[in-house]
């Protein structure tokens, strides 16, 4: 069995996982051959993730954030920068080193019926990656299945083994799919918006059962969701993403409270609460649609849609990260 071992810090101080001016284009052409462009989805990204921490990227659909977790988990190759885990380079992983990464790195995906093969029951479904792993004792296999059962409250286990994804309720459903992200006692846990496709009365259920589980297990656990009004209660710091970049990030009660780029502050504005006034006020949002990453805007990728736009300037000049409030970082030139 590939063993976290293959897997040992260089440097014990390391952060658990990190990109560094990280890019992932997607090549698009025409008639197969012609290069047309390319789709820039993460276009220098630079973050770093400490053991135990639970984060949340979050930004509007199309901005990138799929693509990055996709990134991180190894599915798709850096164009450029890279990402590193406990201290290593993913490229250079290779063999028993990148089976033991995969061990690492649970994913929960939006979709839970689509991410379960339908003929298989949750038993087999569970067992499939303890086999891939090199579990060959099958009551070894059952202990941890039932375990992992329960702990995402699948109980009493028995009730839930021999069941297919058809005859399980969605939230149900993303229960087993968090299992199997669970099985392999990983480090880092990346829910790419666990929700989303969940009825609204579980959604809470499922949000409060991943953030218990990162609690208990010490986990370190990105959220990547588009719902800027849920993350308070699940994450710890958040990672504000507009047009494959990360514009901001701060601890979650500082970001809210405090929004420092006009993007972020456009999208809390933008957030409806159970206030009778909002009936008749209207919410500023962000002015305008998101830009094709195909021909993205140049420098600050938010200058077309920004109420403090300063011609000359945010047109012509990419913005660096400035720190206008402690551990709080914005990339917009209002802070220079
Ligand atoms: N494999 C691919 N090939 C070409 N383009 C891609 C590929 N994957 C994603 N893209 C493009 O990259 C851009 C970013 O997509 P991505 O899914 O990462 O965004 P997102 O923020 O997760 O959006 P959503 O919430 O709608 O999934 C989109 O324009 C998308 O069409």
């Amino acid at each position: 069995m590939s063993s976290p071992a293959d897997l040992q810090p260089e440097d014990a101080k390391a952060p658990l996982i990190a990109a560094r001016d990280l890019h992932t284009w997607f090549e698009l052409r025409q008639w197969g051959f012609l290069r047309v462009g390319a789709v820039r989805a993460v276009d220098g990204v630079d973050f770093a993730l400490a053991g135990g921490e639970a984060v949340a990227f979050v930004g509007e659909s199309g901005c990138g954030k799929s693509s990055l977790a996709r990134t991180l988990l190894g599915l798709h190759r850096p164009t450029r920068g890279e990402v590193r885990f406990a201290g290593r380079s993913l490229g250079e992983l290779q063999g028993r080193a990148l089976k033991a990464y995969r061990a690492e790195v649970g994913y929960v995906q939006q979709d839970p019926y689509g991410a379960l093969p339908p003929f298989l029951d949750v038993r087999r479904i569970l067992a499939e990656p303890l086999i891939v792993h090199g579990v060959r004792d099958r009551a070894e296999r059952e202990r941890r299945i039932r375990a992992a059962l329960e702990e995402v409250r699948l109980s009493p286990a028995e009730a839930f083994l021999g069941q297919f994804p058809h005859m399980l309720s969605g939230g149900q459903q993303q229960r087993v799919v968090i299992a199997r992200a669970l099985i392999l006692a990983p480090r880092l846990l990346i829910a790419d918006e666990p929700v989303s496709m969940l009825d609204a009365s579980v959604r809470v259920e499922i949000l409060e059962l991943l953030r218990h589980i990162q609690r208990e297990r010490g986990l370190t656990l990105a959220f990547i969701t588009h719902d800027l009004s849920t993350v308070r209660h699940y994450a710890e710091r958040i990672f504000v993403m507009y047009a494959g970049r990360v514009v901001e990030s701060a601890p979650v009660d500082d970001l809210l409270d405090h929004p420092q780029h006009p993007y972020t502050q456009a999208l809390i504005a933008a957030i409806a609460d159970p206030d009778a006034a909002n009936a008749t006020r209207l919410r500023e949002v962000p002015a305008g649609e998101p830009p094709s990453l195909l021909h993205p805007p140049a420098a600050c990728r938010f200058h077309p849609r920004c109420p403090h736009f300063m011609a000359g300037l945010c047109d012509v000049e990419d913005p660096p990260d400035f720190t206008p409030r402690r551990d709080h970082r914005s990339a917009c030139w209002l802070h220079r």
